[in-house]
């Protein structure tokens, strides 16, 4: 996979790819270099002897090599390795390979008696050896996404403080004002293409858990890595913790964020500009990716820095994105027109309003005037239909505050409209309930119904009570993974539609490019490549999404047409590659052992 080159009596090592883990690829390259050199005996020019010197004294032996998650293989360093490398006696003798392994681990997931159990296990797993963790979770991607991902990340950050073991990612308070771009310097690399962040104000649908919403940005760069096939030292997971408005941890003797309530306006902002300023100096070329951040923040946010540097906010434009993907397979479905659509969303939070934005596009694109496409999205809020007659209504909801009479609830709304898909987005249980469901299936012949709000707790309905009430005409997805369902003999396979599908493959497209923005029109191109990836088979037993395993293909597809669009479009910073899937195909992490000697 690389390459090393050597030439007589010195050594040149150069390295094939621009973006490889190059810290972790020297200290091993160096230690292969010299074995190698030592061997053909041709290790006499003390220029290179000095060379290797060098690079061997940063590679670690013994304990610290065991100790460093990222080079660890524990049971698997082979003889030559334990001899070379000061481990003999530190191990015990019996050498295994990676399956089995992986198979000890798939023991050990077994016997937790609980998913959190689970998750902590895999947690310390990728605490000890980095390579083991992603060969288990890509080989295993559908059994254990909903553990290191939605819905059981969600119970983890209910109880961060608690199962805490290590730190993982940066942490910033306000008492890092002027010293962001430091306290970003501490961290171990310098090469970060990818940042996850939150400041933990809306942690899935479960609210303001503070510095306890970390889990999320760890669990979303685990994704990059196993689903998008980013280098796992590339990435980095911060949370900006000013404080929490949330009572439980406020009293919590374990909870781990600063113990004050949030602290807003100029303080905030000044922090938040510090950090975006910090990264642009200590990580040139990193994406940022703002994670469950609360809607006053949000919006305000992406608007502020989308233009400035290279970002976007996963809840509003990953969720559009992978939605509009899902409506776009359910026409296939139904057989409908996009332009024909008329989308109720029960939430105008940042998925509903992003998404609608996004709809809008593709129903523009698809020939309707921006007007027309608009009045196709409605929106219910927390006080009702949003219509025009409302007085309580800023920003983006204004948008699509259409001419119509007031509905109060849900179901008034969907009976009034008659719309052909509802789509739930509102971080609140079982609102899709048995009449509005049964309301869908009286209106339209094949019902769409996403409901999208995670974890499964908040879910606005269950797969099995959508195909149930509807006799499985439901066109269904869901933001958690919900089992399959059988109905009257017939097995339903809800899709997942959650941004997991996009922001590994925008992350790609983008890190490859060298893009300097993300765009709108990315996510749009990312939700056309992901439909076209779902297949007749699929479709068939109503999946609007192509299977799990397979999102490493899917991922490197919109990596591809990521790419492309920042090259036509003059995003790019750095020159087209010959041949861009070689070049992205190169860039993907593949979880296998390198041999050290
Ligand atoms: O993390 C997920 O499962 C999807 C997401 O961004 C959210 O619900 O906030
Ligand atoms: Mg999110």
């Amino acid at each position: 996979m690389y390459k090393i080159v050597y030439e007589e009596n010195d050594v040149v090592i150069r390295f094939e790819k621009d973006l490889i883990d190059q810290e972790t690829m020297s200290r091993f390259l160096g230690r292969i270099s010299l074995q190698s050199m030592l061997k053909k005996g041709n290790a006499s020019g003390a220029a290179a002897r000095m060379r290797m010197k060098n690079r061997l004294s940063t590679f670690p032996t013994g304990f610290d090599l065991i100790r460093d998650p990222a080079l660890n293989k524990g049971t698997a360093f082979t003889a030559e390795e334990r001899e070379a490398l000061g481990l003999r006696g530190l191990l015990p003798p019996r050498i295994h390979s990676i399956d089995e392994q992986v198979e000890r681990v798939l023991w050990n997931l077994r016997k937790k008696p609980t998913d959190l159990e689970r998750y902590i296990f895999l947690t310390s797993l990728q605490d000890r050896n980095k390579t083991l963790f992603y060969r288990v979770l890509l080989d295993n991607i559908e059994d254990l996404m909903p553990i290191v991902y939605t819905p059981t990340v969600g119970l983890a950050c209910l109880q961060y403080g608690n199962i805490f073991r290590r730190p993982r990612g940066i942490y910033l308070t306000l008492e890092d004002r002027g010293r962001v771009a430091e306290i970003l310097g501490n961290w171990h690399r310098k090469d970060i293409r990818i940042i996850v962040v939150t400041d933990g104000e809306r942690i899935l649908g479960l609210g303001d858990l503070g510095a306890d919403g970390m889990g999320i940005p760890v669990g979303k760069l685990a994704l990059y890595t196993a689903c998008g096939g980013i280098q796992p030292s590339l990435t980095l997971p911060v949370t900006i913790d000013v404080g929490t408005n949330n009572e439980v941890l406020l009293k919590d003797p374990l909870y781990i964020g600063c113990r004050h309530p949030r602290v807003r306006g100029e303080e905030y902002d000044d922090l938040i500009e510090e950090f975006v300023l910090a990264v642009q100096q200590m990580f040139p070329g990193a994406m940022i990716q703002f994670e469950d951040f609360a809607n006053r923040n949000a919006f305000r946010l992406l608007q502020q820095y989308r233009d400035q540097v290279c970002c976007f906010n996963d809840d509003i434009q990953g969720t559009a994105s992978v939605t509009v993907a899902g409506l776009f397979s359910a026409l296939r479905i139904t057989g409908g027109d996009l332009k024909d659509q008329k989308v109720l969303f029960l939430g105008a939070g940042e998925a509903g309003i992003g998404t609608g934005d996004l709809l809008v596009s593709a129903m523009v694109d698809a020939g309707l005037s921006q007007e027309d496409a608009r009045r196709r999205c409605w929106f219910v809020d927390s006080k009702g239909l949003i219509v025009k007659s409302r007085t309580d209504l800023t920003g983006h909801k204004l948008t699509y505050a259409h001419d119509h009479e007031y509905c109060a609830d849900f179901l008034a709304a969907v009976e009034s409209l008659r719309p052909t898909a509802i789509i739930g987005v509102s971080g609140q249980a079982k609102r899709f309930d048995r009449q509005v469901v049964e309301a869908m299936a009286r209106i339209n012949e094949r019902p769409i119904v996403f409901s999208l709000s995670n974890p499964t707790s908040k879910t606005e309905c269950t797969a099995e009570e959508a195909y149930t009430w509807t006799e499985g005409r439901a066109i269904f997805a869901s933001g958690s993974p919900f089992d399959d369902v059988v109905i009257n003999g017939k097995k339903f396979k809800p899709g997942q539609g959650n941004n997991v599908y996009i922001f590994p493959g925008v992350g790609m497209g983008v890190m490859a490019s060298w893009a300097t923005s993300v765009t709108d029109e990315m996510f749009l191109v990312a939700a056309r490549t992901l439909a076209a990836e779902v297949s007749e088979t699929d479709l068939r037993v109503g999946r609007v999404y192509p299977p799990l395993p397979r999102i490493r293909e899917v991922s490197q597809a919109i990596a591809m047409a990521i790419a492309e669009l920042a090259y036509s479009k003059g995003l790019a910073s750095r020159q087209r590659p010959e041949d861009l899937e070689d070049y992205i195909t190169s860039l993907v992490y593949e979880p296998e052992y390198q041999p050290y000697v």
